[in-house]
C-alpha cells in the first residue's frame, strides 16, 4: 500500500463513519458535502470529517481507493456508503437508519423520522 492508501485506511479503520468531504463540518465548502454533513450533524450520528481540500493527495487518493469520481463520500464501519445523492436517498427511504443501527452507531432516531415527515 502507498502512503495516502495507508493513510485512508487508518482513518477508517479507526472511526466508524468518516465523511471524506470539501471543508469541514462545521464549515461545509461545497453544497454536496454540506448537505451529507448536515443530514449527519442532525440525526446526531458522530463522524470524523476529513477535508480534501486541504490535502490534494487524499482528494485523489480516496477517489481510487473507493473507484468513486466525487466528493463527498461516506464509510460507515470500513464500508464505502455513497455520496450525496446516495445518502439523500438512503436517508429519505430509511435505509441509512438500517444501516447505523445494524452497524451499532447511535444516532437520533427522532431526528431521522423528522427529516423524512419534513421531505413526505
Ligand atoms: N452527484 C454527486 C455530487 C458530488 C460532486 O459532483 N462532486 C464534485 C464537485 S464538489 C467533485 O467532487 N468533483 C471532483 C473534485 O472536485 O475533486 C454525489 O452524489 O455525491
Amino acid at each position: 500500500m502507498n502512503d495516502v492508501t495507508n493513510r485512508i485506511q487508518g482513518l477508517i479503520d479507526s472511526n466508524d463513519v468518516v465523511l471524506f468531504m470539501k471543508g469541514t463540518k462545521e464549515m461545509p465548502q461545497c453544497g454536496f458535502s454540506s448537505r451529507v454533513a448536515g443530514v449527519l450533524n442532525y440525526m446526531g450520528v458522530p463522524f470524523q470529517d476529513v477535508d480534501v481540500l486541504s490535502d490534494a493527495e487524499v482528494r485523489q487518493g480516496i477517489k481510487e481507493f473507493s473507484d468513486w469520481p466525487t466528493i463527498p463520500q461516506l464509510y460507515v464501519k470500513g464500508e464505502f456508503v455513497g455520496g450525496c445523492d446516495i445518502i439523500t436517498e438512503m436517508t429519505l427511504s430509511g435505509e441509512l437508519d438500517q444501516l447505523l443501527s445494524k452497524q451499532g452507531v447511535v444516532f437520533d432516531q427522532a431526528a431521522a423520522d423528522k427529516i423524512r415527515e419534513a421531505n413526505a
